[in-house]
């Protein structure tokens, strides 16, 4: 598919269930560095399950049993000896619902860097408060007013503090689980102008409903029907020239 590209994440075999609920069948592909990648689907179809797979968060469910490899750089995050904090730290989350912590807007980007280490206390942490509120497209409009709560921002704004929140950690990949669908068409339209900018530094992985978004952000994209991944490909060949059946009937709205 495109031998240029590096591979960032490699997914092999990849099998989850909720309990009996086989959620996800025998997943295999190679999602690439610098490269935004977007999940589509019914609703139903595994496309949060195989994200949450990608950073361990499924771990937290306790009935979840998974088997199968998700390779990022050599090394398979599953290993016994991989600690799944590490994990989360280099492959961060943004979610649906913006969800700043009930803190400042300075104090949600600083907080995980200083709980981690990753920055002292003063000019060193002020410094990854304003780059990281720079590169999420935030600053102008917060820095006259970083003490306020995070909670006091437009929904928009508090989603772009969730991506400075989570660049702020200095992760290599980025997920996002429909990181547009409770905004405004502006707001959606910054987050989608953010995204192909974070994409120079960051490997972003994002679950959509929004067939529009896909084509628009992403460089790839994955069409997931009843927990199997149908179709993966350049968007462009998803939307224009897919190869299965069920790609077609999804993307021109015959079913889903
Ligand atoms: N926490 C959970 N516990 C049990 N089953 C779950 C859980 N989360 C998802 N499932 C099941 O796993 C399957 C896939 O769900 P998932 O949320 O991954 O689909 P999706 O494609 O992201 O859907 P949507 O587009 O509606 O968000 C569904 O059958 C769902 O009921």
């Amino acid at each position: 598919m495109s031998k240029d590209n590096k591979v960032k994440i490699k997914v092999d075999e990849l099998n989850l269930w909720y309990g009996d609920n086989h959620a996800l069948h025998n997943i295999t592909a190679d999602l690439y560095e610098n490269k935004i990648t977007a999940l589509i689907g019914p609703s139903g179809c595994g496309k949060s399950t195989f994200l949450r797979c990608l950073n361990r968060m499924n771990d937290l469910i306790n009935i979840v049993k998974i088997d199968g490899e998700v390779v990022i750089d050599k090394k398979n995050i599953y290993d016994k000896d991989v600690d799944e904090v590490s994990v989360r730290k280099r492959v961060g989350m943004v979610f649906q619902q913006p969800n700043p912590f009930p803190k400042s807007i300075y104090d949600n980007v600083a907080y995980a860097p200083l709980k981690h280490g990753i920055v002292r206390k003063g000019k060193e942490c002020d410094e990854l408060v304003e780059t990281s509120l720079r590169k999420s497209g935030l600053w102008d409009e917060v820095k006259d007013k970083l003490n306020q709560p995070g909670t006091s921002l437009s929904g928009g704004q508090q989603q772009r503090l969730c991506i400075a929140r989570t660049i702020a950690v200095k992760p290599e990949v980025i997920l996002m689980d429909e990181p547009t669908s409770a905004l405004d068409p502006i707001s959606t339209e910054k987050i989608e102008a953010l995204m192909l900018e974070l994409k120079k530094d960051y490997t972003i992985i994002t679950v959509t409903h929004n067939m529009q978004q896909a084509a628009r952000v992403a460089d790839y994209t994955a069409f997931f029907h009843l927990g199997k991944l149908i179709e993966y490909d350049e968007t462009e060949t998803i939307f224009v020239n897919p190869n299965n059946k069920k790609t077609e009937d999804y993307i021109t709205g015959r079913f889903g």
